[in-house]
């Protein structure tokens, strides 16, 4: 082939992927709308309590819809590879589960159905039209814009949306915890007393309790929180507001919260925190993500920077941070030497000392 034969063979290409792409991003909500839908009619909860792969009339009856629409839905879902199609004996096609429609079983190990949920909430979508002024006017909240509110003001006075928070929260944590446990199980190594600092409905305290059970676990949260959370065996629950004060313990837990605040928040709380924690033998641990300045560590890059834009459009002035951002703020909040540990996990683990 002729170098101008090549050169107009790569444009063609280049052109045929770029219009992938453009309708990926035109319509790029639908996946997860389409997700949200399939989880709220309970698709994979029905093919997993029948036990196996289900046809298009027993989904139907069993979910009580017209199957012309679930055919519709079933046919998006089955092109993305959320479930698949198994032929019957009776010359059918049945939907059998794959490991990513596991994930969204509402009650499912590992479950990630409530943070879907969570995210395709309209109380957590709306603040989304409000980017480009946050991005303009620098400092304006978008979710304050759409709602009158800051998130933890709002999640106070209305229970439904807390409830989502905390059970999205929670279906991380089984995720993340295990991965913190298996990662760096030595960080736990001599505490006796540990406070998880904005630990929403103690799930995340709740698995570190279990796994390392010399550990006593103080859950602390807001108010408002700690007074929905069921009584969970090996935990105390406390309320209150980490600006003021933070309960004392060996050491503290900050698991996806200080991410929500701004370096200058984050100093307060972590200095609150070193008020805390013994001088010679406290520490802070920290599960957070860090955004890769250079090389991508792996696959899950993407995801830490879709974080930062949730961080822009769901906090007032939250972002993640870079290795050197985490240190300036470790540095300036009296934390004088810190190890980071990566896990298997969106997030690492920090673990830093007075
Ligand atoms: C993103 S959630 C993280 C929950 C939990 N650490 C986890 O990862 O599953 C942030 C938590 O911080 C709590 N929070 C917000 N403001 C707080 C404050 N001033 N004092 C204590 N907790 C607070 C929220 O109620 C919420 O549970």
């Amino acid at each position: 082939m002729e170098a101008t034969q090549i050169q107009v063979k790569k444009q063609m290409e280049e052109e045929a992927q770029t219009e992938v792409e453009i309708w990926n991003y035109i319509f790029g909500f639908v996946k997860m709308a389409v997700l949200k839908c399939a989880i709220e009619l309970g698709i994979a909860d029905a093919i997993e309590n029948h036990g196996g792969p289900m046809t298009l009339s027993e989904l139907s009856s069993t979910l009580n819809c017209a199957p012309s629409n679930l055919h519709r839905v079933m046919r998006f879902l089955v092109h993305y590879q959320i479930f698949k199609e198994k032929p019957t004996s009776q010359c059918s096609i049945a939907f059998e589960q794959t490991p990513i429609s596991r994930r969204f079983i509402k009650h499912g190990q590992n479950s990630m159905a409530a943070f879907v949920l969570l995210e395709s909430s309209p109380v957590m979508l709306a603040p989304w039209q409000g980017l480009g002024g946050r991005v303009l006017a620098n400092g304006t909240s978008a979710f304050d814009s759409a709602h009158g509110k800051d998130v933890w003001a709002y999640a106070a006075e209305d229970a439904a949306h807390s409830k989502l928070i905390n059970d999205a929260m929670a279906c991380n944590a089984r995720v993340t915890v295990p991965a913190v446990i298996e990662g760096c199980p030595e960080v736990f190594d001599g505490i006796g007393s540990l406070v998880d600092v904005g630990g929403g409905n103690g799930t995340a305290l709740g698995l570190l309790v279990k796994a390392f059970p010399w550990i006593r676990g103080i859950n602390f949260d807001l108010l408002h929180v700690v007074c929905d959370n069921e009584k969970c065996d090996g935990l105390e629950q406390v309320g209150g507001d980490m600006f003021q004060s933070i309960p004392m313990a060996d050491a503290a837990f900050f698991m996806q919260v200080l991410h929500d605040w701004d370096d200058d928040e984050c100093i307060q709380i972590l200095k609150n925190c070193r008020e805390a924690i013994p001088k010679e033998k406290g520490k802070v641990i920290i599960v957070e993500t860090i955004i890769e300045e250079e090389e991508e560590r792996d696959k899950l890059k993407f995801v830490r920077l879709m974080l930062d834009m949730v961080m822009m459009a769901h906090t007032r002035k939250g972002k993640e941070r870079t290795l050197k951002e985490w240190d300036y703020v470790l540095r300036q909040a009296g934390f004088s030497r810190y190890n980071v540990k990566p896990i298997h996990a969106v997030q690492s683990v920090i673990e830093a000392f007075p």
